[in-house]
């Protein structure tokens, strides 16, 4: 039973129908109807009742039922009132539980006691009707608002027909330790709402209303949560109930697609659904993007070989590899090459996870850019080696690429490639870039790293440069002397304006403080390890190349100097289009 899923209409953005359409269509088994749905919606509930029938969906929840219990005698009244309607409607709508959430009524007083046998004359009323009540404490209830004094308040209430309904928000988001789920018996936990968010430090109820997200998004740990409420004998739905701003106003139809991905990879990490594991990733094994070929002759780089069939050259240095592909247009990086140790059961993991499908061992990420899972060098086969002699100035291989995300595709992407590649996602870290705030996120192993980047807000005419660019980051031993073999070279690189390199001195006292502004590099330390980096000038409108060295295992990307690079990148466009 656990295996089966659910979907809150909250959750998805448009009408009613747009909704009961997109998780259909993403495979959900049922859904939680918010009542705000149906209210807005034309359908009476008999023809909503059959619509989700014909769509092959069970509606698991209506839902929320507000400001019930513990209340003084007339207001009971009329909330007893109130809920027999409901009943009334469930039983056209053909729903039988109902989803009440604890009172945050000024009406309503702070006594269990009078808010269990209220609950119990409402479970009297339901369970006469075939209905059960799953009775969930709100974060921000006015007096109930732990899932422990939720479930206190029902087994108080003692009847057959009430029982808890326990939403992951709720309870991680005010830290309430999860583990006391187990000593609730199964049978009692009647409903079960997913959620995940980011650890932000704000008010309940506008975190949990605008920036929850589907679960392995986020922060919270929803594996060893929903671990907990299986353990306890929980066998309904795992149900999503997301509300969040972006997801609201996106196409419902993809939307749902990631939501469903949220629950395959959680009913992975909970043991209760095998699906091919992620093969080991060894590295990358290209970046295919375009630019001029002269610029990579700039960087060291030779023209190592030309594909068979495709207007595809293969440029290589060390084990970097760069196929230019004259076909895509715009320049950006149109795919990645990812060594895996097992490329068919790559390609399988990603269809299991609903990844678009692109070729046989090829899928797409959220933003388009294709994923290519590649053996160790079997895919060289489609090259024509050029004979050119291997040559270069020290660029060893690639360190990570950098691919900026539309903001509305940004917590999706993370899941994707954490979810699909099995990559670990880093904290999200912020910065104030010249045309506004940026969030970043490495997600990566040992071998592989992507970071993903995301204007926070991208409006009006003056931001420039829409979408924004994207990089490769070469790898290299010794920054300084590749950056100077590359400026012999004539290579475009960017250059760092002389206020960074006070405010390193001011900070650091480096022995190579001159070299590093002779040079344009980039300098960074933290407690792994420290970092030299240097950019080349934006390659068209999307590219540029970046080149870093890692010293005693830094793990991060040298983010405090991408205000000052991406002000330099904006200038130099001036300056040409000048
Ligand atoms: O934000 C709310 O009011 C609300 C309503 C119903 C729920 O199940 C919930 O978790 C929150
Ligand atoms: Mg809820």
């Amino acid at each position: 039973m656990s295996g089966d899923t659910a979907i809150a209409t909250v959750c998805l953005s448009g009408t009613l129908e747009d909704k009961l359409a997109a998780a259909a269509a993403a495979g959900f088994g049922g859904v939680e109807i918010f009542e705000n749905d149906l209210i807005a919606s034309r359908r009476s509930p008999s023809e909503i009742r059959r619509l989700c029938a014909d769509l092959g969906l069970r509606i698991d929840l209506y839902q929320p039922f507000r400001d019930f219990e513990a209340v003084p005698p007339d207001v009971l009244r009329a909330n007893l009132r109130r809920a027999r309607r409901k009943f009334d409607l469930m039983a056209e709508l053909g729903a039988d539980t109902v989803l009440v959430c604890s009172s945050v009524s000024p009406d309503a007083v702070d006594d269990d006691d009078l808010a269990a046998s209220q609950l119990h004359e409402l479970a009297e009323v339901a369970g006469e009707r075939g209905i059960r009540v799953a009775y969930e404490a709100l974060a921000w209830g006015r007096f109930v608002n732990t899932y422990e004094h939720a479930w206190r308040i029902v087994r108080r209430a003692d009847h057959a027909a009430l029982g808890v309904c326990l939403d992951s928000f709720h309870i991680l988001s005010r830290r309430s330790d999860p583990r006391a789920i187990r000593t609730i018996p199964g049978e009692k936990i009647f409903f079960l709402q997913l959620a995940d968010a980011p650890l932000l430090d704000m008010d309940v109820l506008h975190w949990s209303r605008h920036h929850r997200l589907f679960p392995g998004q986020g922060a919270f740990d929803l594996a060893t949560f929903t671990g907990h409420v299986l353990a306890a004998g929980y066998r309904g739905p795992l149900s999503l109930e997301v509300f969040n701003d972006v997801f609201r106003q996106a196409d419902p139809r993809p939307a749902a697609v990631d939501a469903m991905r949220s629950l395959v990879a959680l009913r992975e990490s909970v043991g209760t659904l095998e699906i091919p594991p992620a093969p080991r990733l060894g590295g990358h094994a290209f970046a295919e993007l375009s630019v001029p070929g002269t610029v990579l002759e700039a960087l060291g780089f030779v023209r190592a070989a030309t594909h068979r069939s495709k207007p595809v050259q293969l440029w290589q240095q060390g084990s970097a590899r760069v196929l230019v592909n004259e076909t895509t247009r715009d320049g950006a990086v149109s795919a990645l090459g990812l060594v895996s140790a097992d490329p068919a059961g790559s390609a399988r993991r990603a269809e299991t996870l609903l990844a678009p499908e692109r070729g046989p061992s090829s899928v797409a990420a959220p933003d388009g850019t294709e994923i290519v899972f590649c053996g160790n060098d079997e895919w060289l086969r489609d090259f024509v080696p050029s004979g050119a002699a291997p040559s270069g100035v020290g660029i060893t291989g690639i360190d990570h690429i950098a691919l900026t995300q539309p903001f509305d595709h940004f917590d999706e992407a993370t899941l994707f490639y954490r979810s699909v590649l099995g990559l670990r996602p880093e904290e999200v870290s912020e910065f104030a870039a010249p045309f506004g705030l940026v969030r970043s996120r490495a997600v990566g192993d040992q071998d592989v790293r992507l970071t993903l980047d995301s204007a926070l807000v991208r409006r009006g005419e003056w931001a420039p440069g829409v979408p924004s660019p994207q990089h490769v980051a070469f790898a290299c031993e010794d920054a300084l002397a590749v950056a100077r073999a590359l400026r012999g070279r004539g290579a475009p690189l960017l250059d760092i304006p002389g206020n960074y390199y006070d405010d390193l001195d001011a900070r650091f006292d480096l022995p190579f403080a001159a070299e590093l502004r002779e040079n344009s590099v980039l300098y960074d330390r933290d407690s792994s390890g420290e970092f030299l980096h240097f950019c080349t000038e934006l390659i068209g409108a999307r590219v540029f190349f970046e080149v870093v060295q890692r010293i005693g295992g830094y793990r991060g990307y040298g983010v405090v100097n991408t205000p000052v690079y991406m002000t330099a990148h904006r200038e130099r466009r001036l300056s040409l289009a000048r």
